[in-house]
């Protein structure tokens, strides 16, 4: 372990695997892919994007050659930078690369970016050859505190988001918080909303936290940073832990996606970002909490408070009709029956999953 750097654990059995936090721990990849995988004689598949590489590439490839895996200029493969490219198209020039490439099952791939790169990079590996370990080493807040953990894979349709995928868990988690000194202000923001969905739906202290050193967060201090992305990765880790496949209640995870995805899918996956959307949909998840007596309106109250301090969007596209909303909710993958099922709040630090909102309550709130 580096100096300074903290570890969690997803605790899933014999795939248990950690989560190393801190600043410039980009250097120790290689180690920590030695530490994880005993043999080093294997070759390792970078997957990342021109904007991520440019600035981190060179480290990880360093770091791994320097550990003595087997990695060559070739063993490198970049998607196009952006949502609508989390596809199958992408999907499929990866794999073609792989196997121009002739990459054996015993390959190790690392997920080098964000969270479109860690979910397509995770989808890669939970195929090709029916299955190969991979690593992740997410360059986003949001893809820290929430994508690169719990091993959930998948691209985009356009009948919907994230409809092709597999769970396929990572065999270690590197966060290097140094680098988030070049991700532009507006990922940095939707990378909290995931943060604030945690305090939502499982944490009224770390709620509180966030209340009152926002605007450390903000500034990007180091300790309140390595303090957010922690206590997140903690509550996921035990989420996952409990139901990994999303039997129960992992699907709390999902606060504020049935709306959120609903948006991204209308607006084709270009305009909104994932944890944009996510916010406007926790709002309009916690509304419809209160207007149901799920939630205390002073909750509901505290909650839209802080998502607007935050300065995020919380508006959907005026465009949307209820007719629009209700098709794009009627494909999320927690419909049960063919009902709708929403994720409400109940207080700060908790949440339950509801299927009787009665089409009256959903367009009131629309
Ligand atoms: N698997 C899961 O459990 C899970 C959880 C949450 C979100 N997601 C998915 O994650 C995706 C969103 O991830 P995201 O918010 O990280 O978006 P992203 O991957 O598109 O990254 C955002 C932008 O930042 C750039 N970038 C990445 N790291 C950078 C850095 N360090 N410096 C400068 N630029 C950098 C990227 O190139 C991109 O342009 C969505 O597809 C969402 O569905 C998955
Ligand atoms: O890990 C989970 O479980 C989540 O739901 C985390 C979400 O933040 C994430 O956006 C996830 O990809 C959504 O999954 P989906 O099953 O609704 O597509
Ligand atoms: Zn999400």
């Amino acid at each position: 372990m580096s100096h300074g750097e903290q570890r969690i654990f997803v605790e899933l059995g014999s795939r248990r695997y950690p989560i190393a936090i801190g600043a410039k721990t980009l250097h120790q990849l290689g180690a920590l892919l030695a530490e994880t995988f005993a043999n080093t004689n294997r070759r390792v598949f970078i997957i990342s994007n021109p904007t991520v590489a440019q600035h981190y590439l060179a480290t990880a490839q360093a770091s791994i050659v320097a550990a003595g895996f087997n990695h060559q200029a070739a063993d490198v493969a970049l998607m196009d930078d952006g949502e609508q490219f989390k596809s199958l198209a992408s999907f499929s020039a990866i794999v073609d690369h792989l196997t121009s490439q002739q990459v054996s099952r015993d390959c190790i791939i690392v997920a080098l970016g964000g969270g479109v790169v860690g979910d397509l990079a995770g989808f890669v590996a939970a195929t090709w050859q029916r299955g190969v370990p991979f690593v992740q080493v997410p360059t986003t807040l949001l893809a820290q505190v929430d994508s690169s953990v719990g091993g959930k894979t998948a691209i985009n349709h356009p009948g919907g988001k994230n409809l092709v995928g597999a769970f396929h868990q990572p065999s270690a988690v590197l966060i290097d918080i140094a680098t988030l000194a070049t991700l532009p202000d507006r990922e940095f923001l939707a990378g909290l909303a995931e943060v604030i969905k945690y305090g939502i739906m499982a944490d009224g202290e770390f709620f509180d936290w966030l209340e009152s050193n926002l605007d450390a967060i903000l500034a990007r201090d180091s300790a309140a940073l390595i303090y957010a992305i922690r206590r997140s990765c903690e509550i996921k880790a035990d989420v996952v832990a409990a139901d990994e496949t999303e039997q129960g209640v992992r699907a709390l995870l999902n606060l504020g996606h049935t709306f959120g995805h609903a948006i991204e899918s209308y607006t084709k996956y270009q305009s909104w970002l994932h944890g944009e959307a996510v916010a406007a949909g926790m709002l309009m998840a916690s509304r419809l909490a209160a207007q149901t007596g799920h939630l205390a309106v002073t909750d509901c109250q505290r909650i839209e408070k802080l998502l607007q301090k935050s300065g995020l969007p919380l508006t959907p596209p005026a465009s949307m009709t209820a007719d629009d909303w209700i098709a794009l909710m009627s494909r999320d993958k927690k419909v049960k029956a063919g009902k709708i099922r929403f994720i409400l709040p109940t207080a700060i630090g908790a949440a339950v999953i509801v299927d009787d909102i009665t089409q009256q309550q959903l367009v009131a709130i629309l």
